[in-house]
């Protein structure tokens, strides 16, 4: 029995013949931040997606908040964004996140608060009520992202948040990042950009279907003997070739 937030077990995944996942331990506690990096196809959406029950493990064990995902009762308290935007394309930035505030039992009195804050922490205030049709593929991203703050969620999972944004609002969404950390509230974050690796808390390295290396960043650099969290990566990918 661990206090994790999302505690993985030699969690094993497959995909018909493909052995994705074999054998993935991962936990992460309150207030951490931990990111979850590995090269394309590595299996990072499929980690996600397997501790939240979106997808049947074939082994080991996975629990968010101590409870088998899916479970419905748990949803209020995570926010999700996945890779593709789940968003309703002819209804505005604002009735979107109307919805989904609505969605995730947020009390009436307090959408309205609550779409302001996200909307302002995504730079999307003053294009809320355009059509999501006419949005570009960054504010769709923004809009995701918005929507997996609603509600001030104890656990963030964030698959590849900041595609597409650039690195003045990165910089700003990195900031709220750091605060909800710092309300003791958890993020597990897959990126691609090794900058945002190194703003972790902790680096889980995805390779060959484990967690090859996890640690805070600057353990990981004294470990592998380099200056960057990019340099762990390529010397970890080389190694295992
Ligand atoms: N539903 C599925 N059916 C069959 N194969 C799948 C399915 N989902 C993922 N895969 C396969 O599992 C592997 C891992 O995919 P996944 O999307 O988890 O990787 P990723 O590390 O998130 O990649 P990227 O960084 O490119 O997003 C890939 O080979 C992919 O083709």
């Amino acid at each position: 029995m661990t206090n994790a937030i999302i505690d993985l077990t030699h969690l094993v995944k497959k995909f018909g013949k493909q052995t994705v996942l074999k054998d993935i331990n991962l936990q992460v506690m309150s207030g951490e931040i931990v990111g979850l990096i590995g090269p394309s196809g590595a299996g990072k959406s499929t980690v996600i997606k397997t501790a939240l029950g979106m997808e049947l493990a074939d082994g080991g064990s996975a629990t968010v908040f101590g409870k088998v995902m899916p479970n419905r009762q748990l949803l209020a308290r995570i926010g999700y964004m996945a890779q593709t935007d789940a968003l309703y394309e002819t209804l505005s930035g604002r009735e979107n996140l109307k919805f989904y505030a609505q969605m995730k039992g947020i009390h009436k009195s307090e959408i309205s608060d609550s779409i302001s804050h996200v909307a302002d922490v995504v730079n999307l205030a003053d294009d809320l009520d355009k059509r999501v049709s006419g949005y570009s593929g960054g504010m769709m991203r923004r809009l995701s992202l918005a929507i997996a703050l609603l509600g001030n969620p104890e656990l963030l999972i964030l698959d590849e948040p900041t595609v597409g944004i650039d690195p003045a609002l990165r910089r700003q969404i990195w900031k709220e990042l750091n605060a909800i950390r710092d309300e003791e509230r958890s993020i597990l974050i897959t990126t691609h950009v090794m900058d945002e690796a190194e703003l972790c808390d902790k680096v889980a390295l995805l390779l060959g279907g484990k967690v090859i290396a996890f640690d805070e960043p600057v353990v990981l650099k004294m470990q592998y003997k380099v200056d960057s969290i990019e340099e762990v990566f390529l010397k970890a990918e080389g190694e295992f070739k």
